[in-house]
């Protein structure tokens, strides 16, 4: 029988989204999704200045006493000889120099959404990555879906004949004042906050998926592009973004003050719409974990097929973590699923989405300084 791959996880930083990750982590493999060429291990997690809190984060996330080290200094975590790997799920705000500091320490990396604050920032990760041989990926977990998959080998296969369209929207109904004060993540400028950066790079995870591989030479496509600013931090609010590729037109939406599903019940409609020459397949609202899709196809061609239900126990995590343990098993730096120069060319795009709103960010986090 082959053997099992066993990875060992650092968990940088230890908030909201550390939690679900790291609880997936602990999940054993065979049982929760039927893997078991890979399993995980967290051997440490760290806050920015308390250990003890890390400590109640490892017993909180389940992992069991005594297997951990529980430090109060990122410093200490990327120095922990036995992390392979460290997990970077601080703001995006501070993802490049959280990420700069793990793979200056010798450590593979893999950073949470949104990969930096601008482009640039994402090509110096990338080639320290390199420099050092390392392993560096954007977490981006709605690529690694069974579901996602299905949906991507689906439009490879010419079911709904050639791509020429895709709308992908993610848009959450809130009232931004009451929903989030000035300092919250989500709309606080010093933290890279508002749509764009959290919620808009889902939409565009599903242009890109789908069009940024139509053509073998694929580059950053042309950008239309329009923002509505939140008043209270001057943060954008509500986005449309037009991607203009060879041969196809990506349309994707966001917004933290409208909603895509409002009622929570997908009366609204399916919140992706890949259009081909021969049909349209259909993926429900949330964007970041769709649990259903469907193929629609001309009358006399079979009509409109059922939902195909992909449930996930469970968080969904493990299957970006199971990607990247193989990924590093095998030798490689970088995972398939999620190429560095995808990565670039989305950034690329917000780039541009935001030169064309005129919104920067703080000079402290737009810095390449390294
Ligand atoms: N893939 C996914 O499904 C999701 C991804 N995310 C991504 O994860 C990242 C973190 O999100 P989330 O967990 O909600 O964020 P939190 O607000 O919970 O913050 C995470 C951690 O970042 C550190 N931090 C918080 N505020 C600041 C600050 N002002 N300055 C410096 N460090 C700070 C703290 O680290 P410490 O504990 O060390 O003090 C905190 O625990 C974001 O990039 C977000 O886009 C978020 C949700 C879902
Ligand atoms: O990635 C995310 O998914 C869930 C959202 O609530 C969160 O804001 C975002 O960061």
């Amino acid at each position: 029988m082959a053997s099992t791959f066993e990875l060992k996880w650092g968990i940088l930083s230890c908030g909201w989204m550390a939690t679900v990750f790291t609880k997936d982590l602990v999940l054993d493999p065979a049982a929760s999704r039927d893997v078991t060429d890979v399993k995980h291990t967290v051997v440490a997690a760290a806050t920015s200045s308390d250990a003890g809190r890390a400590e109640k984060f490892l017993s909180d996330c389940g992992v069991p006493s005594g297997t951990a080290k529980a430090y109060g200094s990122y410093e200490e975590l990327v120095n922990d000889p036995n992390v392979d790997i460290v997990y970077v799920a601080t703001p995006h705000s501070h993802h490049f120099p959280h990420a700069l500091l793990a793979l200056n320490a010798g450590k593979h990396v893999l950073c949470e959404k949104a990969f930096t604050v601008n482009a640039e920032q994402a090509r110096i990760l990338i080639d320290v990555a390199k420099q050092k041989n390392l392993f560096l990926m954007e977490a981006v977990w709605a690529r690694f879906f069974p579901l996602s998959i299905e949906v991507r080998n689906l439009v490879a296969s010419g079911k709904i004949g050639d791509v020429k369209r895709v709308h992908a929207d993610l848009s959450l109904l809130n009232d931004v004042e009451t929903a989030f004060s000035p300092t919250h993540r989500m709309v606080n400028m010093d933290l890279a906050g508002g749509a764009l950066l959290d919620l808009g790079v889902y939409a565009l995870t599903w242009v890109f998926q789908i069009l940024y591989h139509l053509d073998e030479d694929a580059t950053t496509p042309k950008v239309l592009s329009h923002v509505q600013k939140y008043a209270g931090t001057g943060c954008d609010e509500t986005t449309t973004i037009i991607c203009q590729f060879p041969r196809a037109t990506g349309i994707a939406t966001t917004s933290i003050r409208v909603g895509g599903d409002v009622d929570g019940l997908g009366t609204a409609g399916p919140a992706m719409r890949i259009y081909g020459t021969k049909g349209e397949i259909q993926v429900a609202h949330p964007a970041w974990k769709p649990l259903k899709y469907r193929v629609i196809l001309p009358q006399e061609a079979g009509g409109a097929g059922e939902w195909q239900v992909r449930n996930m126990p469970d968080g969904g995590w493990y299957w970006e973590a199971d990607a990247t343990a193989r990924a590093i098993r095998d030798g490689k730096i970088e995972c398939e699923t999620m190429p560095w120069k995808e990565t670039i060319s989305i950034m690329e795009v917000m780039d541009e989405v935001r030169r064309q709103a005129d919104m920067t960010y703080p000079a402290a986090i737009e810095s390449t300084a390294h």
